[in-house]
């Protein structure tokens, strides 16, 4: 079995996974499941304001403070059960927090602040808690996922890769063993047994990949288990019937950090999960699918949408490629899969891009996570996609896959008894995050003012210039200021170009992208020290809490560099919230090409001239940067309603049918 990336324009399923599950186990599960709703029921009593909660908690707090670990522990065990007994009660919630904060500021040497305070009464109310980049969220979640945990619930706290679940795991794992509370990680490669264990934790930390194929494994296992009276039926046949060895305890309780990007961002594209299947697609195929692609004229013959990275064929495009190519390789009679084809082909041949959309290590193609940066190795691309890659960059024929199941995060997500989230961007998101999946977002104030300095940005008529001046932005900081400087790049082939130009001007620096990832922790903890340069892709763009050396702070804090703006407003200033954060010193700007892809794509050409000119002021980039990601927004916001507009149709099939979907 393997994962699929399934391409953002083709979105839909093929097969139903039905549940038909029931055992010892299942009757479990399902009894998990309705004590944590009985759990979660006490909410709904909840009749005081934020600010009431928080003054107790406050209050409460107070009379525990001083108090040896060991007299905390058993107030801890005493409120569980009060948890278990009586659910989410207002007394109960108030109790659990005060002594998870008290723990906190013993374990881990910090007690939560008032405003991460009213970040986790943000989750435990189901809400979104939007807190600015930097202000703790890592430890805001420990609130509500230790009552829910010391309630009995399992809970899954969701973040967007590897990385920082283990980071997270790891830091906040004293006080979890303090309050009594086993903690797992999920990571990408773990053997089925340790997943299992660690999703057998109180509170288990992982990626929503990792997740919602975990899920999608579990669906498949209970895919062919018989119906509860053909369960009986065995049992009396042949003693106890053997049960599927499941991965996940259920959906109850999860916190998803990083919200906007997990909901909303990454919900354009439906896990898959895949096995091999029998084609007779042959490497010649391929290879006569990318000559033909190769041979056809653009405008006239096909037009790229370089945003949705389809390709589609025209009239006269395709009455070429049925007259050049039909009867090739024996697949004349299926004229319309042969069209296909080479409308893929165009697909791996023009819009998807070497060190930028994958690598190719041992003569492999590797997905680089346009989210992340990070390598997804044991992920495909889906109909043909995939091969016709690897066709294309000379590599081995890997085979070709079915879809066995999948899932969107639209509908995964929407599962859980009880979802909530954190994240620095969630203003704009607000109204999807509603719609989609009923979560309010909540702002959050800040615990210090953000001192972070912005200075005004720069537009470059070519790429040239962008460079030059990012290299002179960088030995200013540096070689006359003394300051860390870090440059959020687009690609692993853009970080790689500024490496090299920054060698060339003689400036030391780090690299940080998908080929060089294997130093990640080091390169985090030495980018806040006085004269380091990192250059990185979006591995750094989110989540990554750079610590600032002794005297960095007299210097004027971290530096940070934007080289290109992206199709969304949020995930730039989540670069940005890399420097000033917990009220730090700090500064961000960005230096960018009339030539980058945003604007490009998004920015009608009379604009593209006004700012090639640079007849602009900051004022009218800002006018023009708006305007571009506006679009871009727009359209990415389109593709998601088209996601969840097929997945209806399926779910609607599916029941007619008297199925159920995955
Ligand atoms: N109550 C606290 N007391 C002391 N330090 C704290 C407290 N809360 C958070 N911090 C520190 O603040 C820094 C930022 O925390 P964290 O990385 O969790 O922020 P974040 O909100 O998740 O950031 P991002 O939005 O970038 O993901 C960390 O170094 C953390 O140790």
């Amino acid at each position: 079995m393997s994962k699929v990336i399934a391409c953002p324009s083709e979105s839909y399923a093929k097969g139903p996974y039905p549940e038909r599950a029931d055992s010892r186990e299942f009757a479990i599960d399902r009894w998990l499941r309705a004590t944590s709703a009985r759990f979660l029921s006490g909410l709904g009593k909840w009749d005081r304001s934020s600010d009431r909660f928080i003054a107790c908690v406050e209050c409460r707090g107070d009379g525990l403070q001083g108090l040896p670990v060991a007299d905390l522990q058993s107030l801890v065990r005493r409120v569980a059960l009060d948890l278990r007994r009586r659910g989410l009660h207002f007394d109960a919630v108030v109790e659990a927090f005060a002594l998870i904060r008290e723990m906190s500021a013993i374990t881990l040497g910090k007690r939560h602040y008032s405003v991460q305070l009213r970040g986790g009464y943000a989750l435990i109310r189901g809400h979104i808690a939007e807190m600015s980049t930097g202000e703790g969220k890592t430890l805001t979640a420990t609130l509500a996922a230790a009552t829910a945990a010391l309630g009995g619930m399992p809970v899954h706290v969701v973040t967007v890769n590897d990385y920082l679940a283990a980071r997270d795991a790891e830091e906040m794992e004293p006080l979890y063993r303090a309050l009594g509370l086993s903690v797992g990680v999920i990571q990408q490669d773990l053997s089925p047994e340790q997943k299992r264990a660690n999703y057998a934790a109180d509170i288990t930390y992982c990626t929503n990949k990792d997740l919602g194929f975990d899920y999608l494994r579990d669906r498949l296992q209970l895919k062919d288990w018989p119906s509860r009276s053909r369960i009986n039926l065995k049992r009396m046949l042949h003693g106890e019937a053997s049960v599927p060895d499941l991965l996940l305890r259920g959906l109850h309780f999860a916190i998803v950090d990083e919200a906007d990007s997990v909901l909303i961002d990454e919900a354009r594209t439906p896990l898959i999960i895949s096995g091999n299947g029998e084609s007779y697609m042959t490497e010649e195929i391929f290879k006569a699918a990318i000559a033909a692609a190769e041979g056809l004229t653009p405008d006239s013959d096909y037009e790229l949408a370089a945003t949705e990275r389809v390709a589609r064929l025209k009239p006269a495009g395709i009455a070429k490629v049925r007259k050049q190519c039909a009867g090739q390789c024996g697949i004349r009679h299926l004229e319309s899969v042969w069209t296909d084809l080479v409308t893929q082909a165009l697909t791996a041949r023009y819009l998807y891009h070497k060190d930028r959309h994958y690598l190719v290590r041992d003569e492999k193609i590797h997905i680089i996570d346009e989210y992340t940066g990070r390598l997804m190795s044991d992920r495909t691309w889906e109909y043909g996609l995939h091969q016709l890659i690897e066709v294309k960059e000379r590599c081995a024929l890997s085979p070709q896959k079915i879809t066995l199941a999948r899932i969107t995060y639209q509908r995964f997500f929407r599962r859980y008894l009880h979802l909530s989230g954190m994240t620095g961007t969630g203003k704009e998101v607000a109204a999807e995050l509603w719609s989609v999946y009923r979560l309010k977002t909540s702002k959050i104030p800040t615990h210090r003012p953000v001192q972070r300095i912005h200075y005004p940005s720069r537009v470059f008529a070519t790429q040239e210039d962008k460079w030059r001046a990012v290299v002179e932005s960088v030995r200013v900081e540096t070689r006359e200021r003394g300051r860390p400087v870090l440059i959020g790049t687009c690609s692993v082939a853009a970080s790689e170009l500024l490496a090299e130009l920054l060698t060339q001007a003689g400036l030391e620096h780090r690299l940080l992208n998908a080929r060089q990832d294997a130093e990640e922790a080091q390169l985090v903890a030495a980018a806040g020290q006085a004269g380091v340069v990192t250059v990185a892709t979006n591995m750094a763009g989110r989540g990554t809490d750079i610590k600032l050396a002794s005297g960095v702070k007299d210097r004027g804090g971290l530096h940070i560099i934007l080289t290109e703006f992206s199709e969304s407003g949020r995930i730039d200033r989540q670069l940005y919230g890399r420097a000033g954060r917990q009220g730090d010193p700090g500064s961000a700007e960005a230096i960018v090409a009339v030539e980058d892809d945003l604007f490009r794509h998004h920015l009608p050409g009379v604009m593209r001239v006004f700012l090639r000119l640079a007849v602009v002021s900051p004022g009218w980039i800002r006018v023009f940067l708006f305007l571009a990601q506006y679009r871009a927004e727009r359209k990415n916001a389109r593709i998601r309603e088209q996601t969840l507009v097929s997945d209806r149709k399926i779910d609607r099939m599916l029941a007619f049918a008297g199925k159920e979907s995955s």
